[in-house]
């Protein structure tokens, strides 16, 4: 099996998932609003997850895409024996996108946090081509 393969077992379905959510263990059973209201909860989370699915897939398209151009930048600092990380750069990194989160309505501190983690990611990759170069 391929290192990317989805290993999510093939019988567990989201549909299924969903269904145990709302289960009914209380007296709700007996009347048929509340039965309406949970089958149009469920219909309302299914839609939710879909679209969230799809939000997940695109940002891991966008994260792939983003490490094959610091790939680039690696190979590049490797090259020109440059440092993998760029201090002043990421400065300017964080307030652009702080003030990016702001406008969007995303927490400004977990944007940080995030890009930092990526770039961590991205550090560590640099200091592994360097050490690449210098075998
Ligand atoms: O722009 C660079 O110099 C990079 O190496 C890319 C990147 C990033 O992931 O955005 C990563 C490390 C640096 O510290 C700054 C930025």
């Amino acid at each position: 099996m391929s290192r990317h393969e989805d290993t999510t077992p093939p019988d567990v379905r989201a549909s299924d998932i969903v269904t145990d959510l709302f289960a009914d263990t209380s007296d709700q059973a007996s009347d048929p609003s509340a039965e309406v209201d949970a089958a149009r909860a469920r219909e309302l989370l299914l839609e939710e997850r879909s679209s969230i699915d799809n939000i997940d897939a695109a940002l891991v398209n966008l994260l792939a895409e983003r490490f094959r151009h610091t790939k680039r930048v690696g190979r590049l600092k490797a090259e020109h024996g440059l440092p993998p990380a760029d201090p002043s750069r990421e400065r300017q990194q964080v307030a652009r996108l702080k003030s990016l989160a702001e406008e969007s309505g995303l927490d400004p501190v977990f944007a940080e946090s995030f890009l930092r983690f990526i770039v961590t990611e991205v550090i560590r990759h640099h200091e592994q081509l360097q050490g690449d170069e210098t075998d």
